[in-house]
């Protein structure tokens, strides 16, 4: 952007702000690739605002869109309008913002960046909805929130839990720390966030898992320059408690960046060789940056940018960490722009992928030795139905089961589906190599 196109932007209202990340979404960018260059252009004082509005208005999206629906005469096809609309619409609904302050600031938003033509229809909807605030709250929190080809696949998957569990998807996730225990154990953390005030408690399910009961900027919480602890959530935690003993082993992390689990295997175990892997040359740098934060051990540590549909092992592997790409459907609660992103003919590209990279990393893994499958996804087919296939080609793979008081079980593997203050949706399955 040059200099007077800064300038112009930095005179936008919050909302004009807001509206135009929003449409860099429904363009197809990511909101973790636009965020930051966007914010800059957003005073100090209104960058909370901002990031509320933002993302409330994703987490929301579909919900929004099910209620604009009976409103209008002919179906939205412009997505200025839209993003207007549901950003108005997610004010008047979904928080505390004086009704009139956000008709205003909404209907100014869209003339600031040239709607003027349809700031007309903005203002007689948003005044409607402003009327009839109950009964179009009601509707908003009765929609399932998730365009229909996901919420198809997920009652076919999840007939029992469907309804719940599009629900749980609308909730904004508990902030979850992971703590090093090569620094200090979680008790002791939990101390000193007490003597601090910050109100914390114990994961349930993870036993190095805290969860913070309030937000804020966690750099300034005690111990993160020095490497006290991670954000990771509870359930992506799980992956280090279902590992045979590293210690002294050769282990491959398959798609590591940016390093979440690589650390915690290195917090939990003194391997004799780590071999982090991924593809993306930008994401591979933050496992450097966080495994240094840390302070863990690099020395047996190689970081490599390769690709692990081709990727060959130079000596025996004894462990391999697939957490593969997916859909990241179990994370929406984090990414709220997923809802828009995913489209339902990527899911079928995902899951070759997966496979591929399933098929190469089983040849790197020594006989006996163990590859722990995971994904972000509460997908069947990404999931139990991958792992039906697996088993079906290779007849020298055998199921560890995982026995826990957590998930649910699967012909293969565990699946861990959001829910209110709890963790994302994962899956894990244990495969033993056995000829
Ligand atoms: C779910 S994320 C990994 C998260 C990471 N394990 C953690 O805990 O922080 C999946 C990763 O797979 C990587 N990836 C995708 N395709 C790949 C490929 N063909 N080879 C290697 N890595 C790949 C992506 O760049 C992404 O970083």
């Amino acid at each position: 952007m040059n200099p007077s196109n800064q300038s112009s932007a930095k005179n936008l209202n919050l909302r004009a702000q807001v509206i135009k990340t929003l449409l860099a979404v429904q363009n197809g960018q990511s909101l973790s690739s636009v965020l930051n260059q966007h914010i800059n252009m957003v005073s100090e004082r209104d960058r909370g605002l901002y990031h509320e509005l933002t993302l409330g208005c994703l987490r929301q999206w579909y919900s929004l869109k099910a209620i604009t629906l009976p409103l209008l005469t002919k179906p939205l096809d412009n997505e200025a309008l839209e993003s207007c609309l549901y950003l108005g619409l997610y004010q008047i609904l979904c928080t505390r913002i004086p009704v009139h302050a956000a008709i205003s600031e909404t209907v100014n938003a869209a003339k600031q960046l040239g709607f003027e033509p349809m700031s007309g229809l903005v203002n007689a909807i948003l005044r409607r909805v402003s009327r009839e605030t109950d009964e179009f709250e009601t509707a908003l929190n009765n929609t399932h929130g998730l365009p229909s080809w996901l919420f198809k696949r997920l009652k076919k998957d999840w007939p029992e839990q469907v309804e719940p569990l599009c629900q749980a998807l609308k909730q904004v996730a508990p902030l979850t720390l992971r703590v090093n225990e090569r620094q200090v154990s979680r008790d002791e953390y939990l101390d000193i966030l007490d003597e601090e005030q910050i109100d914390a408690r114990e994961c349930e399910f993870s036993d190095v898992g805290i969860v913070l009961r309030q937000t804020g900027n966690i750099t300034l919480l005690p111990g993160f320059e020095a490497g006290g602890f991670s954000v990771q959530d509870e359930h992506a935690q799980l992956c280090a408690t279902l590992l045979p003993d590293l210690d002294g082993k050769v282990v491959v992390d398959a798609c590591a960046a940016p390093g979440g689990k690589t650390a915690h295997i290195l917090e939990r175990f003194n391997p004799k060789k780590l071999i982090a892997i991924d593809q993306d040359p930008k994401r591979i740098v933050r496992i450097g940056e966080n495994l240094e934060r840390l302070a863990l051990n690099l020395d047996n540590v190689e970081i490599l940018v390769a690709d692990a549909t081709t990727w060959q092992a130079q000596e025996p592997v004894d462990c391999i960490v697939l957490d593969a790409p997916c859909s990241a459907t179990g994370v929406i609660r984090r990414h709220p722009d997923i809802r828009l992103l995913r489209q339902s003919t990527d899911i079928a590209q995902t899951v070759a992928l997966q496979q591929q990279i399933l098929q190469q990393m089983w040849q790197q893994l020594k006989v006996g030795g163990t590859l722990l499958y995971i994904t972000c996804s509460i997908l069947k087919t990404e999931n139990e139905h991958q792992m039906v296939k697996f088993f079906a080609e290779h007849p020298n793979a055998k199921e560890i089961k995982i026995t826990a008081d957590w998930g649910i079980e699967q012909m293969h593997g565990r699946q861990l589906l959001p829910s209110d203050q709890s963790g994302d949706g994962f899956y894990y399955c244990r495969i033993q190599k056995i000829a």
